[in-house]
């Protein structure tokens, strides 16, 4: 049986891994260890498997989140053979469409997953006929319902034009025989609403199933997992994690379901657990953040940084068109008058759209700094490409502390190998990762170095790609959106990008300061955060019809990923016309919230 020192964990948390008799449902404040009582609650129950047969099922949100947790649970030392951990989309393809396919007429003959490169091509190129409004790919996410795909831009002017693409894009896909994301969850429902014995037999391999993130869980995700759950009669429990406060995938479908409505779906009891104390920031941060709940919960700062004293400022002055100096002054004063790390600091936006220039102005400013910015990659983190995932071997560095996780990702390789009808019995991950650690490429570009490195494990593997169309689709996919994005950075001013130092910074931990979408930071933490474009119209936007409570949630997000400092900016004269003279107005939460803010 696993077990821990006494103050790894505290008593909220260990109350919440014990509970044997009901499924849970835990609730955790920012900060609050959900990730370390994830990782525990899944070495306990691993532990206490009793058969061969049984698996522990973990559903994160992101694949990064699924590797995170999977290092930690290694580190603990139980035996990780029965535990399978990944998104809500791995696992649906991977439990439920490939073994039963055969129970729908669209993919009993064989179906491929579209990758979201290709996705992005297709959609793109059929957005080209619609010019009345013109809409282009980031206007034509659907999300899968129970009953029908929804179109889910806020911008309804445009739906008849996202109509028209999504229609010929589902059509093109029939042909193909492909699904994409959406449609793995909508088959994946399907299957198992007209399939109960399939629900009762992975309800009896699974006795766990934990569920990470549930505030940004989608209905036709809660139905697929409570199908399980409830075909096993109490015999699979549910583990479900999350922070309503935290929930800003609302426009995604993303919402954080109630208890008694678990309870009723399921027709099974679930316990309620909160975790209050947290571990991150200081009591002057906590404070601040905490005026942007809009669940009730309790939260006491616990951490070493409690009595820390923090700097938050808010600027509703500087002018968007000076936003870069302001940045710049912001990141200089945390470095050199806070000592903060530049590894620490981390700038957020409600949006994409300013990032990516952001980024590239910062980098002339500040040459001596380095940056993690949106789109500054060489290649797509695609993570379902199988030449993304070797490259994640090709470009890290053997070290023992990167050991568990580069074993795994050659584990993962053998078996997408073996997926695609590749031999590779013969071979163990151990001897394929001493293989990739022993090639030696004297190559300073970026894709001559993958081309040559991927060769030499071909001739390895005595394995030609062209043999294996899935293998050769990835292999062309990989390289084409690689050079297009190449294109655009090269395009942009960024002449080194096609280095072999840049193809690996992908895959360095944390290097440089960050820049990203607040979504993006989602469960990250930093020393410093700067948070901009937080006006109206953008937080919230400006059709969204529950905009006032999603924009406390964005708040909420950005503001509690700081230990411990913050700064606010709501930039003036964005957007100037006839309706709004003077620009786009601070969020209306900000203009209302008499903060005692400090000066810097
Ligand atoms: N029992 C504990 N005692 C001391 N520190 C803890 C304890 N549990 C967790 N921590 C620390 O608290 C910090 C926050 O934990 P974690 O990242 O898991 O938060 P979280 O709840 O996932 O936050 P968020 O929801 O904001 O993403 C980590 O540095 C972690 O090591």
């Amino acid at each position: 049986m696993f077990i821990w020192e006494k103050d790894e964990l505290n008593t909220e948390q260990e109350n919440a891994i014990y509970e044997k008799d009901n499924n849970t449902l835990l609730i955790a404040c920012p900060g609050s260890g959900k990730t370390r009582t994830l990782t525990y609650k899944i070495a306990y129950e691993l532990s206490r498997l009793k058969s061969e047969k049984e698996y522990i099922i973990a559903i994160t949100y992101t694949n990064a989140a699924a590797d995170e947790i999977k290092d930690r649970v290694e580190l603990l030392g139980v035996d990780t053979s029965r535990l399978w951990i990944g998104t809500i989309h791995a696992f649906c393809t991977e439990w439920i469409l490939r073994p039963y396919s055969l129970h729908i007429d669209e993919l009993k003959n064989g179906f491929k997953i579209l990758n979201s490169h290709d996705a992005e091509e297709l959609i793109t190129e059929l957005c080209q006929a619609e010019t009345n409004p013109r809409i282009t790919y980031y206007d034509c996410q659907f999300i899968a319902t129970t009953t029908e795909y929804k179109i889910a831009s806020l911008e309804t002017e445009k739906h008849r034009s996202i109509g028209n693409v999504l229609s010929k894009y589902l059509t093109k896909l029939k042909q193909n025989h492909q699904i994409d994301y959406e449609q793995i969850l909508y088959y994946s429902y399907l299957i198992l609403k007209e399939q109960p014995a399939i629900c009762k037999i992975l309800s009896n391999i699974f006795p766990f199933l934990l569920v990470d993130e549930f505030q940004d869980t989608k209905d036709i995700q809660y139905h697929i997992i409570f199908s399980i759950i409830k075909a096993g009669k109490g015999h699979s429990k549910l583990f479900i994690v999350g922070d309503p406060n935290q929930s800003i995938f609302d426009t995604l479908g993303g919402y954080s379901m109630p208890k008694v409505k678990m309870e009723q779906l399921t027709t099974l009891p679930f316990a309620e657990y909160h975790l209050e104390n947290n571990y991150r920031s200081s009591a002057i941060i906590i404070a601040y953040f905490d005026h942007y709940k809009t669940f009730p919960n309790k939260i006491v700062a616990k951490g070493k940084l409690s009595d820390f004293a923090s700097v938050i400022t808010f600027n509703d002055v500087v002018n968007h068109t000076l936003i870069v100096d302001e940045i710049t002054r912001l990141i200089l004063y945390n470095i050199t008058e806070k000592g903060i790390s530049p590894n620490e600091i981390c700038i957020a936006a409600p949006q994409w759209i300013p990032l990516a220039s952001l980024t590239r102005k910062l980098m002339v400013r500040l040459p001596d700094y380095s940056f993690d910015g949106p789109g500054m990659a060489p290649f797509a983190r695609d993570i379902d490409n199988f030449w993304f995932k070797l490259s994640r071997i090709v470009l890290t560095e053997p070290s023992p502390n990167m050991y568990i996780r580069r074993l795994r990702w050659a584990k993962e390789i053998l078996h997408d190998l073996s997926a695609a009808g590749v031999n590779v019995d013969e071979i163990t991950q151990k001897e394929f990762l001493k293989f990739c650690n022993s090639l030696e490429i004297q190559e300073n570009e970026g894709v001559t170095y993958l081309v040559k490195a991927f060769n030499k494990i071909m001739e390895f593997l005595k394995l030609k790609i062209s043999y294996y169309p899935s293998l050769q689709e990835h292999y062309d996919s990989f390289f084409e959106s690689s050079a297009k994005r190449m294109k655009k950075l090269i395009d942009a001013g960024n002449d080194s990008v096609n280095t072999i130092s840049n193809f690996k910074k992908v895959f360095k931990q944390r290097e440089g300061i960050k820049i990203s979408t607040i979504h993006g930071v989602k469960g990250t933490e930093y020393d410093t955060v700067i948070g901009f474009g937080l006006i109206q119209s953008w937080v919230p936007h400006f059709q969204d019809l529950n905009g006032l409570v999603n924009s406390k949630k964005m708040l909420y997000v950005l503001a509690s990923r700081a230990r411990k400092h913050l700064h606010i900016i709501s930039e003036t004269g964005r957007n100037i016309n006839r309706h709004n003279p003077s620009g786009l107005l601070p969020t209306s939460h900000l203009r209302e919230y008499q903060f005692d803010y400090s000066q810097v």
